[in-house]
């Protein structure tokens, strides 16, 4: 392990010394010192992907990125990709393709479509994909699976995000607040490569880590996705809703219940950015939830996205969201490892009726999910 990805596409000259990128991305000089031997490919240009893109690119870091919304790509490649928020505010030219148009073969491939495109963009890129090339997870839910099945586990890296953006227009994406940016190998274990695709990521965030075990993070943000999910499900802003306390009781039982799955799927969730995982045990007292479910909620307070991409899929984008592939897949690792998850499986037929026209976004949805967990729990 750590020898697949050839030394040289993004380290200096002549040597495998990792280029720390300076806090101020836009003054450092290290940018001009990569030497690629074709540009990272960024496929999905969306709210991550494009972020990411438009960042590695201002960095002077060659990148494509390849998107299905040719508006989107054209503008991108041509007036460039206007980024604003808190965090950054610049247009950037990026190139970019659809997967039809695309030409070439790349040694590093940055995933960012929603998890129900992952088959069918691996589908596309695999062609794509040098022999000893990697694709890079930089999604939610379990996809490594999907991704390996498609390129192989060798060529196949795991990714944990969670800074905020939304796509806005084609062209524009609002990047809402900085997040934790992890990654590690499919299978346990540092590697050479993950450090220097870490340090890759540094252009984009100066905190973006290497994980021995990525997965940790990975099964964390189920749990935090899941409680994501629940607050699509009212319109209220994320933080109105998690620091709500006539919520907090289903938020801790929500995330309680994906955190015993992912003990029973044997690895132990780590936090990040507010969220404690061991809080949400059935054994911790109910205030350590609360002041979790308030760190979670302050991470957003300031941020220009008030609301989930659930909430978006269904309220602005008026399609369906990833409930299946990203928060449906621990109820199918709770039920085959001989476990339940019945509070998840509440919240994804919720959503569902939302998906089908047959619910509406309100904030009675929550408490009548409440109800319904009591009732459970009887
Ligand atoms: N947005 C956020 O703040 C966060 C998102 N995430 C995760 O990141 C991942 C990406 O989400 P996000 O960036 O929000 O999603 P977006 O929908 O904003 O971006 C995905 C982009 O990929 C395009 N696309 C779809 N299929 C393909 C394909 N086969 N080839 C190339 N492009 C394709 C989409 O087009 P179209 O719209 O037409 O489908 C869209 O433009 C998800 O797993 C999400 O859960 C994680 C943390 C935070
Ligand atoms: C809701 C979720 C988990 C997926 O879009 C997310 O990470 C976000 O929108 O910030």
């Amino acid at each position: 392990m750590g020898t697949i990805i050839p030394h040289g596409w993004y380290c200096r000259r002549g040597t495998s010394r990792l280029v720390r990128m300076d806090r101020d991305l836009k003054k450092t000089s290290a940018a001009s010192q990569w030497q690629p031997r074709n540009p990272v490919l960024v496929w999905g240009g969306g709210a991550i992907g494009g972020c990411v893109a438009a960042f590695l690119a201002r960095a002077g870091i060659p990148v494509k990125m390849v998107d299905v919304v040719a508006e989107h790509v054209h503008i991108s490649r041509t007036a460039g990709l206007r980024i604003d928020g808190p965090v950054a505010q610049f247009v950037q030219a990026v190139p970019s393709s659809t997967p039809a148009d695309l030409e070439g073969i790349y040694d590093c491939i940055l995933l960012a479509v929603k998890a129900q495109h992952t088959e069918a963009a691996v589908a596309q890129l695999t062609p794509h994909l040098s022999p000893g090339g990697v694709v890079v997870s930089l999604q939610n839910g379990l996809n490594e699976e999907r991704i390996a099945a498609g390129v192989g586990a060798h060529r196949t890296i795991s990714g944990f995000v969670n800074f905020a953006a939304d796509y806005l227009e084609p062209g524009h994406i609002s990047y809402g607040n900085r997040g934790a940016i992890k990654l590690g190998e499919y299978t346990p274990g540092l590697t050479q490569r993950v450090e220097e695709l870490a340090a890759l990521l540094r252009a984009f965030d100066p905190d973006t880590s290497a994980e021995a075990d990525v997965a940790r993070y990975k099964w964390g943000k189920l749990a935090y996705g899941s409680l994501l999910f629940a607050t699509a499900l009212a319109n209220e802003t994320m933080s109105d809703s998690l620091s709500d306390a006539q919520h907090q009781p289903l938020f801790t039982a929500l995330a309680g219940e994906v955190i015993g799955v992912a003990i029973l799927a044997g690895v132990s969730p780590i936090g990040f950015d507010g969220f404690e995982p061991q809080a949400f045990a059935v054994e911790a007292p109910v205030s350590e939830s609360k002041r979790s479910l308030s760190l979670m909620a302050d991470h957003y307070r300031h941020s220009t996205k008030q609301r989930s991409g659930v909430w978006r899929d269904l309220a602005v984008r008026k399609r369906k969201t990833e409930v299946d592939v990203q928060i449906g897949e621990i109820v199918r690792v709770a039920k085959a490892r001989g476990g339940q998850a019945p509070i998840t499986e509440v919240l994804i037929r919720m959503i569902r009726e939302i998906e089908n026209g047959q619910r509406s976004i309100a904030r009675e949805n929550l408490v009548e999910f409440a109800q319904i967990v009591r009732e459970l729990n009887a």
